[in-house]
């Protein structure tokens, strides 16, 4: 990479690098009892580890640092191909050479949530007290949580002040919580379909998913794991309707609209005679192969009790009170999950705390998952944003 001094993560010990997988920036940091993990729950977790990916080098004086944070089921596999399902990166759309987050330009950074099921502690992890899988005694984590875990890789990493802190959905509230939590460590903000505090509506739409995972005989109030089984179907069924939730009406009229599945006539029967019926099923089971029903409880939980305004006397701009990160805030039209509304009271608060901001509402069809898509406004206003930050910041191509 020209101009661009190579400094490997400064604080990765052998043994670390000995965890790397099917990358070559692939790494796993393990925090031991010297630096528990202090959860909202009241629980020191210790020890626990987290799994990361990088891309890209980390500049001289370490000012173009980027951390990513996942949504939901996401996972630190951001751009290179997904090792449990042989797909592409997620966000390849945002994240690659000559793409917005171009890790020639940029040191970045995306790490699997904890709690998560792709190689951070989580509930599918070894419980070290007991010597099997935690299940439902794995303590419950918040939004919080999840950013102060993440806290401690970028300390452990070197890196002081990120020069980016970039999301959507859960991910987004992430980004946030940074802010809201370490002013002083992010110069800049991209906050994506997201929200300060989950919804009514949201909270419903994610105990319906969990019932549905619990209901499922082979979940076995969370211990299915040492029985060797895991409750397909009730997570499946969570998917499907969480699936419904990230596109739109129009979306799923465009795709399908009232079109059979491989027949002409209906079968009078519970077959998918619908291709929406049989794209669902696909959404679901193809899910089920990637991610762990527990996890799931755990994440939709983090996100339910995600209020950043709780913990500031129930005034959201007080959590932002004289920061000085720039924020660029982006909603979806027809993102009915993370509506426009509450992004603009995001944007409202920041202004009233005098944050910079910029906020831009993206016209399209593609409902909540939109900001995973290759939507060119969206991708656009992220490179620009990013590139009027880098300025400011200093930066320059290449960041020589
Ligand atoms: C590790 C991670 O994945 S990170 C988490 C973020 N990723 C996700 O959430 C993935 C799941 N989400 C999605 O797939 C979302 O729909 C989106 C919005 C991100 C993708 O949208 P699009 O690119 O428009 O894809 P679309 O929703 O049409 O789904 C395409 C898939 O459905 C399948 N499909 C389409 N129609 C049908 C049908 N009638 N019957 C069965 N399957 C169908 C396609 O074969 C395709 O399968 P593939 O993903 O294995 O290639
Ligand atoms: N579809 C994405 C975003 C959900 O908010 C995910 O599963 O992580």
């Amino acid at each position: 990479m020209v101009g661009v001094q190579s400094i490997p993560s400064p604080a990765i010990t052998a043994d670390e690098r000995s965890h790397e997988v099917d990358h070559p920036s692939s790494h796993v940091a393990q925090f031991g009892s010297e630096q528990p993990l202090r959860l909202d729950c009241g629980v020191d977790l210790s020890p626990f580890q987290i799994a990361y990916q990088t891309y890209g080098e980390l500049n001289a004086d370490r000012s173009n640092a980027i951390l990513i944070c996942h949504a939901l089921t996401g996972d630190q596999h951001v751009a290179n191909v997904h090792p449990v399902t042989g797909k592409p990166g997620w966000w390849e759309t945002l994240v690659g050479p000559g793409r917005p987050l171009d890790p020639n330009e940029y040191f970045i950074i995306c790490s699997n949530v904890i709690g998560g099921c792709m190689g951070s502690t989580g509930p599918a992890s070894i419980n070290p007290a007991t010597g099997k899988v935690w299940g439902l005694d794995f303590p419950v984590i918040t939004i919080p949580d999840m950013v102060r875990a993440q806290a401690m890789l970028i300390d452990r990493l070197g890196i002081d002040t990120l020069f980016a802190v970039v999301g959507g959905s859960m991910g987004g509230m992430q980004v946030l919580q940074w802010t809201a939590a370490y002013p002083s460590r992010v110069f800049s903000a991209l906050a994506i379909a997201c929200s300060t505090r989950h919804s009514a509506q949201n909270i419903a739409f994610h105990e319906l998913g969990r019932q549905a995972v619990m209901a499922d005989p082979d979940w076995h109030h969370g211990g299915y794991a040492d029985r060797g089984i895991h409750p397909h179907r009730g997570l499946a069924v969570a998917r499907m309707a969480a699936h419904i939730t990230y596109l739109s009406d129009a979306a799923l009229h465009r795709k399908f609209g009232r079109r059979m599945q491989d027949r002409e006539l209906p079968t009078f029967s519970f077959d998918a005679d619908f291709q929406v019926e049989s794209y669902l099923r696909y959404q679901g089971s193809s899910f089920v192969e990637r991610f762990d029903a527990n996890s799931y409880l755990y994440l939709t939980r983090a996100m339910d009790y995600f209020d950043i305004a709780a913990d500031h006397g129930g005034v959201l701009a007080k959590a932002f009170a004289g920061i000085q990160t720039r924020f660029c805030v982006v909603s979806f039209t027809s993102d009915w999950l993370f509506p426009t509304s509450e992004s603009r009271a995001l944007v409202h608060a920041l202004n009233a705390s005098s944050a910079r901001v910029s906020f831009a509402e993206i016209e399209t069809d593609r409902g909540h998952d939109a900001f995973l898509l290759d939507v060119p406004e969206f991708l656009d206003i992220s490179r620009a944003f990013l590139q009027s930050a880098g300025k400011a910041r200093g930066l320059t191509a290449n960041n020589a």
